[in-house]
């Protein structure tokens, strides 16, 4: 079974975010694109906030396996999607902290900014992305747990 995959944007990652569910939907490791929004990339009510706690929402409720969300940063789709109980959101914007985002942290959203790297290798890391999956047997799992259980202690 492939993934689902939530993506979502404010106005500043509007045409990234627009490339990558293109790509998303001619990946054979996807069975699913979700399309938060924004819709227009023009100016909306809805920034990061929104759309970042929606996106980590929809992962959290097991309604997506992951989500690729873009603003002018990635910092503030990340702060937001973090704010939902049982979601790790990182920006990352090479190779190696992507590549680490899953074997070591688990994350199941990756945000970028559309302000900080071109898009070529924007659409590279989310394809290279695709192709990590977090083993909890190793090491780094005991790690993440720490998080999971002090989460649910709360
Ligand atoms: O992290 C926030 C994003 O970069 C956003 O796209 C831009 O935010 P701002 O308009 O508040 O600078």
């Amino acid at each position: 079974m492939g993934f689902r995959v939530v993506v979502g944007s404010d106005d500043a990652g509007y045409q990234y975010k627009q490339a990558i569910a293109d790509d998303l939907r001619n990946d054979p490791r996807v069975d699913e694109v979700i399309d938060l929004g924004v819709h227009e990339g023009a100016l909306t009510d809805r920034s990061y906030p929104q759309i970042g706690l929606a996106a980590g929402q929809k992962v959290a409720a097991g309604e997506a396996d992951r989500a690729v969300l873009v603003c002018g940063t990635g910092i503030g789709m990340a702060i937001s999607a973090n704010k939902v109980p049982g979601i790790r959101a990182t920006v990352a914007h090479d190779s190696f902290s992507v590549e680490r985002s899953i074997l070591s942290n688990d994350c199941q959203v990756l945000t970028l900014g559309q302000r900080v790297i071109g898009l070529q290798l924007a659409r590279r890391l989310v394809k290279e992305w695709l192709g990590y999956t977090f083993d909890p047997s190793t090491p780094s799992g005991a790690k993440v747990a720490v998080i999971s259980d002090y989460e649910h202690s709360c």
